[in-house]
């Protein structure tokens, strides 16, 4: 784990030239405020960049070429990230001094935060003035802080939390991960997932595609276990990100995920606040209602991430990133959480629920498949149609009962979606078997040539007809179509024998077949039916006449 220090240095904060509008009516830190950057639209769950003031803040003449440091807060909604942050904006602006935390009676300012169970922050939100720091080699950096709407709120999807965390994930090059009391599994879990949402709307993925991650934990209860701050938190985590022997795949997974995409990690225990803090509904972020262990804490967290020393500038596939590049990087990036290229993350159950259902109609197909192969694969005999048709409704019956019978989770609604998608896929299975049936029809097999031949049987017939009482023009196209279907009988022979040209092979099938369908086999039938209906009426009046006698007889 990396080992964070503090030091003071100069800054400069830079307002933007324009003045934006802000969210709400807050009230603002200098002048300057939160801007929305990532809107979030609450009835079609897409996020929208506001790219104009995004460009007002990192545009400026004086920022666009400074490399960027990019600190954004993230994590469960209703856990302090923007009372958090305020805190840093009040060190960013006084880092000079050892007072930075401001005055005992100084209401807390800046990104809007408050108290109560409902969500405040929605999508991404930026502080309009970016902050030049002055590192210790004389460089400048730009320092942006960010935002974030709170993950698990009532009214955001799996994904809308995903979309949000790995925006702030990709964007920032010092990610805070804000988590309460502990570090519960679920939170590694939730981390892997939206990290790795992140990992695939990235091209070209290096080593480590993001650079450092402190775990934040807020209203630490245990110091007596882990003391609070930057060591006992790396110790803690040390402990709880170890990957054992003896350890379950699935854990062992969750936490190679997490070693693999960051570059440094860390954590940082936090005391809780006190509770006018907590659940005073009038607390406004005074000091002097902040228990004295929590500003003690909090006096070491924010230079361990914003002083001059520790800043880390944001790097791209090893390339430093300055403000200009930030807002392509923004823009490339919510183009494809906009788009459908990535697959939804899903809730657990749901996740659950699909994949036992896919299995289910994989397992209840695959004994259809079995079984007919059985009856009408590769090695048997040809079957009749309605045989086959039978074996297949048996079949299917049998399947999809298979299909009923296994246990999965998701209810009786969400299966009977998958026990459809099984029935057409059967009904697809079926089909191939039955032209597989069908091609070991020897009369099938024939058709093709049987057309062609009777094609130039009869073009050979009206060609000397016609020919002989002098209509040679007739006679000529009869001709003509005559040689044309022996030489497509020879190309199709050929393709046949030889296994080339398969494509001229089915143009010929497929025109005999058309000719087949539309032309000689209603001949054929009409002939047959005659012939049928012929005999039926020469048996009827055979059998009338003989009675008709044997009446006379007697
Ligand atoms: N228990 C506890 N409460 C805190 C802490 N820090 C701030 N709070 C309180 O938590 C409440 C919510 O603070 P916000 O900063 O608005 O929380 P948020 O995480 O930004 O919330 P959303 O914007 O809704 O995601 C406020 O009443 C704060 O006083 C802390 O460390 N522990
Ligand atoms: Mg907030």
């Amino acid at each position: 784990m990396e080992e964070l220090s503090t030091n003071t240095n100069r800054v400069a904060p830079c307002a933007m030239e324009e003045k934006l509008e802000p969210e709400e009516e807050e009230p603002v830190t200098h002048g300057a405020q939160p801007i929305q950057i990532v809107l979030a639209d609450q009835d079609d769950h897409m996020f929208e960049l506001n790219a104009v003031a995004l460009e007002k803040i990192l545009m400026q003449e004086q920022l666009k070429d400074l490399n960027v440091v990019v600190l954004s807060v993230a994590g469960a909604f209703r856990k302090g990230k923007s009372f958090l942050l305020d805190f840093m904006l009040r060190y960013m602006y006084s880092q000079s001094s050892e007072s930075w935390m401001g005055g005992n009676d100084e209401p807390l300012t800046g990104f809007s935060w408050r108290g109560g169970c409902e969500r405040e922050t929605t999508g991404i939100q930026a502080w309009s003035e970016v902050f030049v720091v002055e590192k210790e080699d004389g460089s400048k950096v730009a320092v942006l802080l960010i935002d974030t709407q709170g993950a698990f709120d009532s009214q955001s999807t799996i994904k809308d939390c995903a979309t949000v965390f790995a925006l702030s994930t990709m964007i920032s090059s010092i990610q805070v991960y804000n988590l309460s009391q502990n570090i519960q599994e679920d939170d590694l879990q939730h981390l892997q997932l939206f990290t790795e949402y992140g990992r695939l709307a990235i091209e070209e993925v290096y080593e480590k595609p993001f650079q450092k991650l402190l775990f934040l934990i807020r209203d630490w209860c245990y110091p007596y276990e882990h003391k609070y701050g930057l060591a006992g938190g790396n110790r803690f985590l040390e402990h709880r990100l170890q990957v054992k022997q003896n350890q379950h795949e699935e854990l062992q997974n969750v936490r190679k995920h997490i070693h693999s995409c960051f570059s440094s990690i860390g954590c940082f225990l936090l005391p809780h606040p006190g509770l006018k803090v907590a659940t005073n509904p009038h607390f406004d972020g005074r000091l002097k209602d902040i228990d004295d262990e929590f500003k003690k804490e909090l006096q070491n967290l924010v230079p361990l991430l914003l002083a001059p020393e520790n800043l880390v500038e944001k790097d791209i596939n090893g390339a430093k990133v300055t403000c200009r590049d930030l807002l392509e990087y923004f823009k490339a990036y919510i183009k494809i959480y906009q788009g459908d290229e990535l697959p939804h993350p899903k809730s657990m159950l749901q996740a659950t629920a699909e994949a036992n259902n896919l299995t289910a109609v994989a397992g209840a197909k695959d004994t259809y498949s079995r079984s007919m192969e059985q009856i009408c694969g590769g090695d048997q005999p040809y079957l009749a149609p309605i045989d086959l048709q039978r074996h297949h409704e048996d079949l299917k019956q049998t399947s999809v009962q298979k299909f009923r019978s296994v246990k999965k989770m998701g209810g009786a609604e969400f299966s009977q979606r998958y026990q459809e998608q099984l029935e057409s896929e059967l009904d697809e299975v079926y089909s191939s078997f039955v032209k597989h049936n069908e091609s070991k029809n020897i009369f099938y097999a024939a058709r093709t040539p049987a057309t062609l031949f009777a094609v130039m049987f009869f073009a050979y017939i009206v060609s000397t007809v016609t020919g002989f009482i002098g209509l040679s023009a007739i006679a000529a196209l009869a001709s003509l179509v005559m040689g044309v279907s022996l030489m497509s009988l020879c190309a199709w022979a050929y393709v046949r024998y030889s296994g080339e040209y398969r494509e001229v092979g089915v143009a010929i099938d497929l025109t005999a077949e058309a000719l087949w369908e539309q032309v000689l086999k209603p001949m054929t039938e009409q002939y047959m039916e005659e012939n049928i209906r012929q005999t039926v009426v020469n048996s009827i009046r055979a059998s009338l006449s003989e009675q008709m006698s044997g009446c006379i007889k007697t």
